[in-house]
């Protein structure tokens, strides 16, 4: 078969999409890279004002619908949560390390940064969490690719910048890596980590092809944490951090650890919850996960939205892929 694969031309985008068509290739089939740039690849406003990160992922979705390309290999993280009517997910791959890392100078960890140290990013969620530390660090917001971030550490302008260690794997690059931070201080985006192959419904063909690279429990994991956000209704300006692991129990049932954070950007408010269930019930878990939050106060830093809607998740393994609103930036 031929897939012409449509990808963003930054050096993480390629590096995802070439390896994903190498895959397609030890399959027999021919795959062409077209490059699409993108708004949020030109336009250096904030990407809050441009409607989060989803500006990546519409000049590409756009190329599917009209046919000049077939595929497309996203960071699942960037994608926003609601569907794109007549597109699907045709296989979410087993996700990379899931966590931020620090890349800061002198080697520096989070922990040995002195007061005010400036760190870098753009992220309202790492924004939240790096305040909420209580550690006196001065967040600053940065934009631009991965070696445009940590080129600021090394000329100075920033003292570090928090990064997905799943980027910095992809682009050869955890060599500069200072401290992976743990979960416990910084949950990632929901999705960080995963990459999301996308289709047209009705290619029916390519979606076979695809099928065997999907890994059901990061699709499981990430419906979980994609829920989570959708029935949060959250815009783009949260922060919210999510992550789910799933977990084999002694009699071999699989279940699913839902963490989240949600928190003020300054630091000021900060809510962490966690639900446990079987694998099957990802979806139901974020929405459960949601709702816990809310009651909990979280509803003060989200814009508020319509309530959540069980229905829109089917409880089948599946059907498990997410519907519903919302985005955020990384
Ligand atoms: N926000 C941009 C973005 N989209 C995906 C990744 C990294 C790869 C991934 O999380 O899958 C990054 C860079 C970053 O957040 O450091």
């Amino acid at each position: 078969m031929m897939v012409r694969l449509g990808t963003r031309r930054s050096a993480l985008a390629t590096i995802q999409s070439e390896s994903v068509a190498q895959l397609l290739r030890d399959r027999g089939h021919e795959v062409e890279l077209v490059m699409i740039t993108t708004e949020g690849d030109t336009n250096r406003a904030p990407l809050e004002t441009m409607g989060g990160t989803g500006v990546f992922a519409a000049a590409i979705r756009h190329a599917l619908l009209a046919g000049e390309v077939d595929l497309a290999v996203h960071s699942l993280k960037d994608l926003p949560v609601q569907p794109e009517p007549g597109l699907v997910l045709a296989a979410i791959p087993s996700r990379e390390d899931p966590r931020d890392a620090i890349v800061a100078r002198d080697g520096l960890t989070l922990a040995e940064l002195p007061q005010d140290a400036v760190v870098g990013t753009g992220s309202p969620r790492r924004a939240a969490q790096l305040n909420a530390l209580g550690l006196g660090l001065a967040v600053r917001g940065i934009r631009g690719n991965i070696d445009t971030r940590m080129s600021l550490v090394t000329s100075g302008t920033v003292d570090a910048v928090v990064l997905a260690r799943a980027g910095l794997a992809r682009i050869g690059r955890t060599a500069a890596i200072t401290e992976v931070l743990d979960p416990l201080q910084m949950l990632p985006a929901p999705g960080q980590g995963a990459l999301a192959l996308e289709v047209r419904e009705d290619a029916t063909e390519l979606r076979a092809a695809l099928a065997p690279l999907d890994d059901p429990d990061t699709r499981a994991a990430v419906t979980a944490e994609r829920a989570l956000l959708g029935a949060l209704e959250a815009g783009c300006s949260s922060p919210i951090g999510a992550l789910a692991e799933v977990v084999e129990e002694l009699d071999g049932s699989l279940m699913i650890s839902l963490r989240a954070f949600v928190g003020s950007k300054d630091g000021g408010f900060e809510l962490r919850r966690s639900v446990t269930g079987p694998i099957e019930a990802a979806p139901r878990l974020g929405i459960e996960l949601a709702q816990l939050l809310l009651q909990d106060g979280a509803a003060d830093v989200i814009p508020p939205g319509a309530p959540p809607k069980p229905d829109a998740f089917p409880t089948h393994p599946e059907d498990l892929v997410p519907t519903n609103a919302a985005e955020r930036e990384s």
